[in-house]
């Protein structure tokens, strides 16, 4: 098993390489900064059946462990629309510890970015209370990034704090939302407004779970990617801008290189400023108009394809807010037609108000008082510490521009991919 560890802050660290999963069990020990008693993997209904027994199985083989599997109620979803919770009704039969006290407990909730919400949140801590978890139980999150945040976030509070640790499943969370510990719930007002940080234990991003992944799936992480190639990784931008076709085919070599230095870059990041005070900020670049259109435009479009677009038009702020810049027309284009050529959007979507984008804006975690702040990127690979002001105007006039450029060509299409059937949840990163 090759892999190799990238160390973040404090204990926390990565494990890339592949033919992970099998191992973790194994490695969820003392000796690894692990005590714990019971484990609770928790999945979504997209996932756990392509990997969920596999890591059953690897528990299992390490004998003394009892397994609790609660069944899916699959069915059950549509009348659901919040998530879903499996096996958290009261009176439930609770299993008995094996021989050496070992205990694993799984838990499914409904695949989509609808079950990142309090309701689900605290139906996980139900499940675990019920079956008498307490502070050396251990949270894995198998699953993309909304599996990861919503683990992190009960693993943050629940009984103010429990080991956790990542097996990201999606190309968004492997390269970017499991590392770093931002933890977060959506609530009606915004995406990730309610959250913690609390970084896991170990993330195992192990690339052989990208082999499932659909193409729309596996560019929508792509798109942070290039994000972080953009904001402070030149070679990395410039691998990404010359080998579309390569990275989409999973061409191993490539992909290992863009999953790896993606996610020492930001490891390299959160090691200096964990609880973004300023140099964290830069891995926000996009995000604001970013997060604003996928408030409105969620589940029709994955988390990445937002950012793409609101990348593309933030790259448009240096020059206009008069910041000594590097970014020419040239090199926005460039980096536009990278985002492009993985298939991303680079347009605001025709349709939206721009008035009601500027009101998701508002809830912008960066903001300070009313004034928006934004990440600023004056060259390929150089982006500002700190985010800086934003006139309303000016945000409004990138927005409508971008939009007006969208309109005069054909209507962006997702590639053909299994979250098709995202409206009814498919799986959805962070
Ligand atoms: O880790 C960070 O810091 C980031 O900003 C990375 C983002 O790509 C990621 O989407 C993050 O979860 C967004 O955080 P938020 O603070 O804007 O909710």
């Amino acid at each position: 098993m090759a892999r190799r560890e990238i160390r973040v802050i404090g204990e926390s660290k990565v494990l890339v390489g592949r033919g992970l999963l099998a191992h973790i069990p194994s490695e969820l020990t003392p000796a690894n900064g692990i005590h714990a008693s019971k484990f609770v993997i928790v999945s979504d209904d997209n996932v756990w059946p392509l990997y969920g027994p596999r890591l059953v199985d690897a528990f299992r083989s390490l004998g003394g462990v009892t397994v609790h599997d609660v069944a899916s109620e699959a069915a059950d979803r549509a009348s659901r629309p919040m998530g879903f919770a499996m096996g958290c009704s009261c009176g439930a039969d609770e299993p008995v510890e094996g021989e050496d006290g070992k205990l694993l407990l799984t838990f499914q909730v409904a695949a989509g970015e609808a079950s990142k919400c309090r309701e689900v949140k605290a139906a996980i801590e139900d499940f675990m209370l019920l079956h008498r978890c307490n502070r050396d139980t251990c949270m894995i999150a198998l699953g993309g990034g909304v599996v990861g945040d919503l683990v992190g976030y009960v693993a943050a509070t629940f009984m103010r704090g429990v080991p956790y640790v990542q097996v990201p499943t999606s190309s968004t969370a492997m390269i970017d939302s499991s590392v770093g510990g931002k933890t977060a719930i959506n609530v009606p007002a915004g995406k990730n407004l309610i959250g913690a940080f609390h970084q896991p234990v170990v993330v195992y991003a192990d690339m052989d779970l990208l082999a499932t992944l659909g193409r729309r799936e596996l560019v929508e992480g792509i798109a942070e990617a290039i994000k972080m190639g953009v904001i402070r990784i030149p070679s990395l931008f410039e691998l990404l801008e010359a080998n579309p076709e390569q990275v989409m085919a999973l061409e191993p070599k490539l992909i290992e290189q863009v999953m790896y230095d993606s996610i020492r870059g930001k490891a390299e990041v959160v090691a200096q400023d964990e609880r973004e005070a300023g140099l964290r900020s830069t891995l926000n670049w996009g995000h604001t108009i970013g997060h604003a259109i996928e408030a409105l435009k969620s589940p029709a479009m994955m988390h990445g394809e937002c950012i793409a677009a609101g990348c593309v038009a933030e790259a448009e702020l240096p020059l206009r807010l008069g910041i000594p810049w590097q970014l020419d027309r040239a090199k926005i284009k460039r980096i536009a037609d990278c985002f492009a050529s993985y298939g991303l959007p680079i347009h605001v979507p025709r349709g939206l108000s721009i008035e009601q984008l500027m009101r998701k804006m508002a809830l912008d975690k960066k903001n300070r008082g009313n004034t928006i702040k934004c990440t600023i990127v004056t060259d390929i690979g150089v982006s500002i510490a700190q985010p800086q002001p934003v006139p309303r105007e000016m945000m409004q006039a990138v927005m409508s521009e971008s939009m007006a450029e969208g309109a005069r060509l054909p209507e962006w299409v997702p590639h053909e991919g299994k979250v098709k059937a995202q409206a009814a949840g498919g799986q959805m990163a962070s």
